[in-house]
């Protein structure tokens, strides 16, 4: 079969991270008989080089026409590019923002697991770690404070910020059925996370959480607020199957879960809307501090590939295919820079490879 794969590689890593899971895919294509065509779509800071936005109306109607987008990252350093110099609806984030809400790709699944051969890279205590865990952050992406009106302008002669967090019932409850939908295909628990003790936003989530659970008699729930499921997840992460969780804590909350999975190079992630479709990237951002080396952790980003063969494609078995070579890769011992162990005699018993050759042994241990 065919598909139609709009790619944005973006900026910083991107490029590097899109060429390994392009490479995965290719190697999928030619063991299993499918053809995936590319078609490059610009996003970003090398969309304003180019154009002067970050997204152009024919990025959006390239991404609306493929069977699913595989992207990079997007951005660069917020302190030093001269990106950040621009009004805020044209610097690069905006451009990202604008397609997840033109694409209504409202349920954001950032699986976080921790590997057994990546427990040596994990900050947490042995004890804590224990037979390791696996959690499926679940988080709505197109609602909330990033998408709010915000202004900056003087009050009473003091300059003032605003940013506004609004969510209707309709977007809590489609997220919020996602969320329980994909526990009862895990451990039938959901955690909602939520800040309700002082915002009217998250009462009105809590309230439509419940009424959704209702419909869920087999699954579990549980509401935790925001800044104890921050300290939960260090101290017990084990705890956690399902977080269902707004915009701005979803983004908090599985930066710190990729941190006790090793490294946030591991987070894949899926961004979906009612239909096939999704766009597919991993967790992190464009890491301007390493873009170039040949050093980044493509294993996110190849993740997230094989999410697009599971659930935009329904290619089950291929997606399998490429979660076990990961899982050999890391068996055999190859490890990028950031999941390195810490101790030098275990250092000494993996060898750290950069990025191509990541894809490349990845891409060797995929079979039918
Ligand atoms: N979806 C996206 O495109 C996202 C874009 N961003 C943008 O990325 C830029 C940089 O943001 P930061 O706060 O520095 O976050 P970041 O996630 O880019 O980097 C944070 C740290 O993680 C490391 N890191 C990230 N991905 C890695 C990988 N694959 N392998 C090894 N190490 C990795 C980086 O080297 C850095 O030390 C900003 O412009 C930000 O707005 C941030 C998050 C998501
Ligand atoms: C533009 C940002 C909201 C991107 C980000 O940090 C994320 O999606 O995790
Ligand atoms: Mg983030």
């Amino acid at each position: 079969m065919t598909f139609h794969i709009g790619v944005i590689s973006g900026d910083g890593i991107g490029p590097e991270i899109v060429t390994e899971a392009r490479k995965v895919l290719d190697r999928i294509g030619n063991i299993f008989g499918h053809q995936f065509e590319y078609e490059d779509i610009l996003m970003g800071g090398c969309s304003i080089d180019a154009t002067g936005v970050p997204l152009t109306e024919e990025a959006i109607c390239q991404a609306k026409s493929s069977d699913a987008v595989l992207m990079g990252s997007i951005g660069g350093n917020t302190s030093t590019s001269p990106w950040y110099k621009l009004a805020p609806e044209l610097r690069p984030e905006a451009g990202l923002l604008k397609l997840r809400k033109a694409l209504n790709l409202f349920a954001n699944l950032r699986p976080a697991y921790l590997y057994e051969e990546l427990k040596e890279a994990c900050p947490l205590r042995e004890d804590i770690i224990g037979s390791g865990f696996d959690m499926m952050i679940m988080r709505e992406l197109t609602g909330g404070l990033y998408f709010g009106a915000r202004k900056t302008e003087p009050v009473d002669g003091v300059m003032t910020a605003e940013d506004t967090l609004t969510y209707n019932e309709n977007e809590i409850r489609r997220i919020a059925v996602k969320g329980f939908e994909i526990a009862r295909k895990r451990r039938n628990k959901v955690t909602s996370v939520d800040k309700a003790n002082v915002l009217d936003s998250s009462r009105l989530w809590r309230k439509i959480v419940e009424e959704v659970a209702k419909d869920y008699p087999e699954v579990s729930y549980e509401h935790m607020l925001v800044d104890n499921c921050a300290m939960q997840l260090v101290k017990d992460p084990k705890q956690f199957d399902v977080i269902l969780t707004e915009n701005m804590f979803g983004d908090i909350l599985s930066d710190e879960a990729s941190m006790v999975t090793g490294s946030i190079g591991m987070l894949s992630s899926a961004s979906l809307n009612d239909t096939k479709f999704g766009l597919y990237e991993p967790s992190g951002g464009s890491a301007p501090d390493i873009a170039g080396q040949g050093i980044a952790n493509p294993i996110a980003t190849i993740l997230s590939a094989a999410m697009m063969l599971r659930y935009s494609f329904d290619l089950d078995q291929e997606a399998d295919a490429v979660e076990e070579a990961v899982k050999q890769v890391l068996k055999d011992g190859y490890r990028t820079i950031d999941i390195m162990p810490q101790e030098a005699d275990k250092k000494a018993a993996v060898t750290q490879v950069g990025t191509a050759l990541m894809g490349d042994l990845i891409c060797e241990r995929i079979h039918n």
